[in-house]
């Protein structure tokens, strides 16, 4: 059963099983309404345990309520490989959740595979410019970055989100886009990555956490918990709604 907490929209799952439920209903329901309002729906994902969340959009009724047409999606991060590497997040969204929704293919942004990191993530900022530029995305009228109107992040056991990791400078960059690693603590090595002022722009983010792993981050952002590190999952604090899907688990020392 989910209970909310008032305060900080943070909602808690007796199961990553409900978990998943309720966030389909969140995202269709974002859905609906950007659809509506603006003709298009900018979504952001990111790789890890958040696609298996997903699940239950490819089934009914959302299969068939959703108009998916109205799709436009993006990475917040990916890894700097082939789109057909294990490693791919855009291939592990691919095999679990774009093959199976008829999102149009012109309407899927990846990264320009074949260029290393630092010109793929010029590249992918570039692509996010002519999206704004079109009309697609839309921009903050606060921070003048573009504003997707869902951006759907995991969180890693240290708290790190996208591929901005506690204590790494790129936390900081606060005028590019999109930005690069090479030597990212977690492999791969070579990531791209949105950066905070992209992140906080957001109409929406669902912060979606599962698992026993992820308690202590979860702890520091939400409970009284505390770390050497200010946890890049605590910077997140968009202009728009942020909701929290956790797990009990996830939340066991809150
Ligand atoms: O490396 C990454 O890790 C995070 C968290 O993944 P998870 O499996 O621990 O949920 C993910 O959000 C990010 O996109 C990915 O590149």
């Amino acid at each position: 059963m989910a209970t909310a907490d008032k305060n900080k929209n943070v909602h808690v799952f007796e199961s990553e099983e409900a978990l998943s439920v309720s966030l389909a209903k969140y995202a269709a329901d974002l859905s609906e309404k950007f659809a509506k309002q603006k003709g298009s729906f900018t979504v952001v994902l990111t790789g890890g345990s958040l696609i298996k969340s997903l699940r239950k959009l490819v089934e009914a009724p959302y299969i068939d309520s959703i108009d998916w047409s109205k799709w436009h999606v993006l990475w917040a991060d990916e890894r700097v490989v082939p789109k057909n590497h294990p490693d791919s997040n855009y291939l592990l969204a691919y095999d679990a959740f774009l093959s199976k929704v008829p999102i149009p293919s012109g309407n899927v942004y990846a990264i320009n595979d074949a260029l290393p990191a630092e010109a793929a993530a010029d590249d992918y900022e570039t692509c996010v410019k002519h999206l704004v530029h079109n009309g697609i995305i839309s921009v903050s009228e606060a921070t003048g970055f573009p504003r997707f109107d869902l951006m759907l992040l995991g969180m890693g056991p240290d708290g790190h989100v996208a591929s901005l990791f506690p204590g790494h400078p790129l936390v900081q960059e606060k005028k590019k886009w999109i930005t690069f690693i090479k030597e990212s603590p977690k492999p791969p090595p070579q990531r791209i990555t949105f950066t905070f002022p992209v992140i906080n722009s957001s109409a929406n983010i669902a912060l979606v956490v599962a698992g026993a792993g992820k308690a202590h981050p979860v702890h520091v952002t939400l409970g009284n918990g505390e770390d050497s590190h200010v946890l890049p999952v605590q910077m997140v604090l968009p202009e728009g709604e942020l909701t929290w899907f956790l797990d009990k688990d996830a939340a066991s020392k809150l």
